[in-house]
């Protein structure tokens, strides 16, 4: 099978969990005959130092011109500590979420019996975690409109039926295919875009009689994360709610360093890990490259490759029950962001029975 890809780095670490996923791919492209071929692209600071932009227009045309595309991450301390920045890196991510259409954020959230221990959580609570986080990704908050006042500053919170309606029906189907539980996380006592979330999502699940659907006020879903995690199947939530609570989520699986994610549309998706630029390891060789490979699975089952991403999954479970990680997830020995990828790389082209043995926990073909 012919594909083509867009790769987009970044920054920070970008680069670094990038490079280990294009191998993972590479190792799986010739092990069963395919060809990916590759573009790349600048996006975020790293655009913004060479063309002054965040996303430059030939950046968006590779991801318009790919069957699928693997992003980094994007940001810059000398934006973070410049709240008057003009031009942000921020900017290139979400023009390139609007510009494409990908209103979906699905972010699985997995508790790997391996990494129990990790958990600052008590194994009896988390383990046997399987979540789908839905986050809607084109609206909200973050794009509403936004500015100065002579003595303050506004963000603007806006949705549209449209936009609930088209990410509740993937979440609802999503839930069809798992433990037939939807919850709703808004802060509906109080936003009034929370509650038309409420009346669109109660009318859109009589469409789906077999699935529940539960609402929680998203304050307590967050104590609930923590405390009864196991109660979650498919979490179905706005931008700004699922961009914290996914975050909060990685908790359980021992890593941010851990979570990936499929951002989809109508047209091409982009697949990436839910952490950022981790600027303070840049260049040390220490981040932890398997939420990127993971997303790297979830693009290939998305190509339809699902055998392929069956397999990138089981080598991860075997890097992690080897012990083969980097700091965030090491009790004692840990190894660096190529080494990890390497063994990945390996357990693929070699079929290894370490590999072949293991357990498939992110069990990820169900979601998309
Ligand atoms: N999707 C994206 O590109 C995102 C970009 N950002 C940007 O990233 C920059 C840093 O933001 P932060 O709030 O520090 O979030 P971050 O996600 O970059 O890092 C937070 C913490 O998570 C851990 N972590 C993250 N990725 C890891 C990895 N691969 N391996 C091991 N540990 C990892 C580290 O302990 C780190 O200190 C900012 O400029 C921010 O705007 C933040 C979130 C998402
Ligand atoms: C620019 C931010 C919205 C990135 C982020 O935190 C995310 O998408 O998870
Ligand atoms: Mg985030």
């Amino acid at each position: 099978m012919k594909k083509k890809i867009g790769v987009l780095p970044g920054d920070g670490i970008g680069p670094e969990v990038v490079a280990e996923a294009i191998k993972v791919l590479n190792a799986v492209a010739e092990k069963y005959g395919h060809t990916f071929t590759y573009s790349y692209g600048d996006v975020g600071a790293i655009a913004i130092d060479k063309t002054g932009e965040p996303l430059p227009d030939e950046t968006l045309d590779i991801c318009e011109q790919s069957d699928a595309f693997l992003f980094g991450a994007i940001g810059h301390p000398k934006y973070d500590n410049d709240p008057k920045a003009k031009v942000r890196p921020e900017q290139g991510l979400l023009k390139l979420r609007k510009s494409l259409g990908l209103y979906a954020n699905i972010r699985p959230v997995t508790a790997y019996d391996s990494l129990l221990h990790m958990s600052p959580l008590k194994t009896e609570k988390i383990k046997g975690v399987d979540i789908v986080v839905y986050r809607e990704l084109t609206g909200g908050i973050y794009f509403g409109e936004k500015g100065r006042t002579e003595d303050g500053a506004y963000d603007h919170c806006t949705y549209s039926n449209y936009e609930i309606d088209r990410i509740a029906h993937l979440a609802f189907q999503s839930a069809q295919n798992r433990r037939k539980h939807v919850t709703l996380v808004d802060k509906a006592n109080v936003l009034e875009t929370s509650r038309l979330w409420r009346e669109r999502v109660t009318e859109i699940a009589k469409e789906y009689p077999e699935v529940k659907l539960d609402a929680m006020f998203v304050d307590n879903a967050a104590m609930q994360m923590i405390q009864n995690p196991k109660q979650f199947d498919v979490i179905l939530t706005e931008n700004m709610f699922g961009d914290i609570i996914s975050d909060e989520a990685s908790v359980i699986g021992g890593s941010l360093g851990l979570l990936p994610s499929a951002s989809v549309g109508d047209k091409t998706a982009m697949f990436e890990p839910i952490h950022g630029s981790y600027p303070q390891a840049t260049g040390q060789n220490i981040a932890n490259p398997l939420a990127t490979i993971l997303s790297a699975a979830m693009m290939l089952d998305h190509l339809g490759l699902i055998d392929e991403a069956i397999e990138v999954r089981q080598a991860v479970n075997a890097s992690l029950r080897n012990g083969m990680v980097t700091s965030d997830l090491a009790k004692e020995q840990s190894y660096g962001t190529d080494r990890v990828g390497d063994f990945i790389v390996n357990c693929i082209s070699d079929g290894e029975e370490s590999c072949a043995q293991s357990n498939i926990q992110a069990g990820l073909s169900t979601i998309i």
